[in-house]
């Protein structure tokens, strides 16, 4: 086993049946240590199950999502199971890394840095599509079946990796995503900083843009609440419904009304999502 699939254990929970677990791991794509949260669900004592990967926002690491989103009760009665990454590279000091919330440390945006002294660490793309993965099925008994969902920048993390990786997840949502993020201002400086001025690049890591480019049909589901403080600056769903509309993507985009940008929406609708990945995740290919 290569140093970056050992395991060590940081905690266990016991949770509706199954197991809240959170792991340490030496990760070769961002050479650092990183933990991330798995939920088993009590399936996962009998036999392999599907698993969705969630990817959490600014300020965020693997413990918000489980922690706060209460899904473990319907992954436990659906036979999911979930895995938390955390949201950026971990223990290192690099200039300014831990200057802004919206930037650095806790802001990865889930792609690779291309500039230095991001470009060493900063590779959150390749951890969450391959390194991860492969850790995960190495140790654990999951089947195959991936799906993936994420909040905010999280959001844009799922609807990117989906988009770019066409047929590798069986469904993708997105609570209140960053769909536009060449475009807004915690893109623009993220990209800035991480990729430079290299607007090919950039738009390889925008939702809007990718399907604009027309290379997945994977259908999206997404929620948006209605009194995010975010909405208007940084979110732009509408931007996404257009392009989407334009290019006869598939897309399902509900408005809550009074819902902000927190855990508590996102808590009021983890189950639809949960069911809506569950439908996917177990139909007859
Ligand atoms: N501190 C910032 C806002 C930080 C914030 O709202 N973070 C969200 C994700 S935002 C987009 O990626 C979050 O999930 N926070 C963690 C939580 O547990 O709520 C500010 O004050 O503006």
């Amino acid at each position: 086993m290569s140093m970056s699939e050992q395991l060590e254990l940081v905690s266990a929970t016991k949770s509706f049946g199954g197991w809240v677990k959170r792991y340490k791991h030496y990760s070769r794509a961002l050479d650092c240590d990183m933990i991330f949260t798995i939920y088993l669900p009590p399936q996962a004592e009998e036999g392999r199950v599907p698993l969705m990967w969630w990817l959490s926002g600014l300020t965020c690491n693997d413990e918000n999502f489980m922690q706060k989103a209460g899904a473990q009760k319907t992954a436990a009665e659906l036979g999911i199971a979930i895995v938390c990454p955390d949201t950026s590279p971990r223990g290192l000091d690099l200039p300014g890394e831990h200057d802004s919330y919206d930037f650095g440390s806790g802001a990865g945006f889930y792609l690779n840095a291309k500039r230095e002294p991001w470009s060493k660490h900063y590779r959150m793309y390749d951890y969450v599509t391959e390194e991860l993965p492969s850790v995960v099925r190495l140790h654990f008994p999951v089947n195959g079946r991936e799906s993936i969902s994420g909040h905010s920048m999280g959001g844009h993390g799922a609807l990117v990796l989906a988009l770019r990786q066409p047929g590798r997840y069986a469904a993708v949502s997105a609570f209140a995503p960053i769909v536009n993020p060449i475009q807004v201002p915690w893109g623009q400086k993220a990209f800035e900083n991480y990729l430079g001025d290299d607007v090919g690049l950039r738009t390889q890591y925008d939702a809007c843009e990718l399907v604009a480019k027309g290379s997945s049909r994977q259908p999206l589901f997404i929620d948006q609440g209605e009194a995010d403080n975010f909405l208007e600056e940084q979110l732009k769903p509408e931007r996404l419904e257009a392009v989407c509309e334009e290019h006869d993507h598939p897309l399902t985009l509900r408005r809550h009304p009074g819902y902000d940008h927190s855990y508590f929406f996102i808590a009021s609708f983890i189950d639809e999502h949960l069911r809506y990945h569950a439908e996917r995740l177990y139909a007859k290919r």
